[in-house]
């Protein structure tokens, strides 16, 4: 995998994955997420995260909303945190391969695109 731009993996759509493909090296995961404003590797290197403090409570629900059809859409699916009334926060990990594929990049590019009413 090369690192790609924002506006590329906007382009682009998850494929299906249910295994038997080795997980995004940490260097190539480095690179790619410095392509994504606001994402950074997750502690134990196997996902994606970004947070964001939220107007109020229903911002937060309205936006997991948003982004419970744009997975659907796409067949990769995040994990929600709600970690605080007004705190929501995205990590995305490939399950299937225990680590990062190309489908959370591309999720992150889209999720980067929904509309949010935040404060930071
Ligand atoms: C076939 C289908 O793509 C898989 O079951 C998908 C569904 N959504 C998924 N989402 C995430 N985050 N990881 C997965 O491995 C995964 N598998």
């Amino acid at each position: 995998m090369s690192a790609a731009s924002e506006q590329d993996l906007n382009r682009r759509s998850c494929v299906p994955c249910e295994g038997g493909v080795p997980p995004v090296a940490p260097d190539e995961a480095r690179e790619q997420v410095r392509r994504l404003p606001g994402w950074s590797i997750t502690a134990d290197g196997r996902g994606i995260r970004r947070e964001w403090t939220v107007k109020n409570f229903m911002a937060g629900i309205e936006f997991f909303d948003r982004l419970a059809r744009l997975a659907e859409e796409e067949g990769h699916h995040p994990d929600l945190h709600l970690e605080g009334y007004r705190k929501v926060a995205v990590v995305l990990t490939t399950h299937a391969i225990g680590g990062l594929s190309e489908n959370d990049f591309i999720l992150a590019a889209k999720i980067n695109q929904l509309p949010i009413a935040s404060k930071s």
